[in-house]
């Protein structure tokens, strides 16, 4: 049986992250792709214009509507808006038993617009964590959930570790931010006996919109497919980086990747 796998997320009308994203991403590593909307965003690659959150009725009505009919094989959480949605969005998960589960802890947009309120953040940390298989922030979320800066590797592998001690199993750390590396993007994963580095060459681009995204559904489907924590994110970070080096350049802002070039079939994408 095609494994089924679930985002809750938000949705982005441009395409590139949210939603979208994950289900392109679901679709092109050949899983069943199926979504909870959690927010509608107007959003481009030039931003975000609006956000409009869904009932918390609708939200646990589409899981419910999930859970009667397939079998979860794996599923992620974005963006969750509010302590209210984070809440209704955990309790769903541990009342279905639905794992493994992929928190990606989105906060804020690239042009600054927050996608989940700054005062929910220890709802996630509270009620998300505990449940979740891998959480992937980037460095500012790790910052706000680990409380300390980060500068340092060091500072990466004990920022990882205090937010296993809040109960995550494991935490992928992404060094997209780190413009102290200009040649590599550098991921640290992180589990309770050890310390993995992922490391790729750095695009020059502006075009990352939706990268966060798209790691976390590519590291869904891969252990949808019942590949281990490793392999899972050594893959997903390898077809990121040429979805990134392929990026279509379209809109006038942080474009998105190329969501084709995840197929199996497309060595010819490879440089
Ligand atoms: N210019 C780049 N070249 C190669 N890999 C990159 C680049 N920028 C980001 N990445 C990789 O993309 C993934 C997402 O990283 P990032 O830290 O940017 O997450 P994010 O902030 O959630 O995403 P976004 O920046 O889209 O909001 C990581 O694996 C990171 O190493
Ligand atoms: C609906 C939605 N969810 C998430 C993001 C973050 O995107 P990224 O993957 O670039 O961090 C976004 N811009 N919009």
């Amino acid at each position: 049986m095609i494994p089924q796998v679930l985002t809750i997320a938000g949705t982005d009308s441009g395409g590139g992250a949210g939603v979208q994203a994950d289900l392109k991403t679901f679709e092109e590593r050949n899983v069943f792709g199926m979504s909870v909307v959690v927010a509608v965003t107007a959003q481009n690659t030039k931003g975000v214009q609006g956000v409009y959150p869904l009932p918390v009725e609708a939200i646990v009505r589409q899981m419910e509507s999930l859970a009667d009919d397939f079998t979860i094989s794996a599923l992620k959480t974005g963006m969750l808006v509010d302590a209210e949605r984070i809440e209704a969005v955990a309790s769903g998960i541990r009342r279905f038993g639905w794992h493994p589960l992929v928190v990606d802890p989105v906060m804020v947009a690239k042009g600054g617009a927050h996608l989940v309120a700054p005062e929910a953040i220890e709802t996630i940390s509270r009620k998300l964590l505990p449940v979740a298989d891998l959480i992937t922030p980037n460095t500012p979320e790790a910052e706000v959930l680990a409380e300390m800066s980060i500068r340092s590797d060091a500072d990466r592998e004990q920022a990882a570790r205090k937010i296993i001690n809040q109960g995550a199993k494991a935490v992928l750390l992404k060094g997209g931010h780190d413009e102290a590396n200009p040649e590599k993007a550098r991921d640290c994963l992180v589990t309770k006996d050890r310390t993995i580095w992922f490391e790729a060459d750095r695009i020059n681009t502006p075009h990352t919109h939706g990268t966060g995204c798209t790691l976390s559904s590519l590291i869904t489907a891969e252990m949808a497919k019942g590949h281990d924590l490793e392999e899972s994110v050594r893959t997903a970070k390898h077809l990121l980086t040429r979805a990134i080096a392929h990026a279509p350049e379209i809109g006038h802002g942080h474009g998105p990747v190329a969501h084709w070039s995840l197929r199996e079939d497309v060595a010819a994408y490879d440089k």
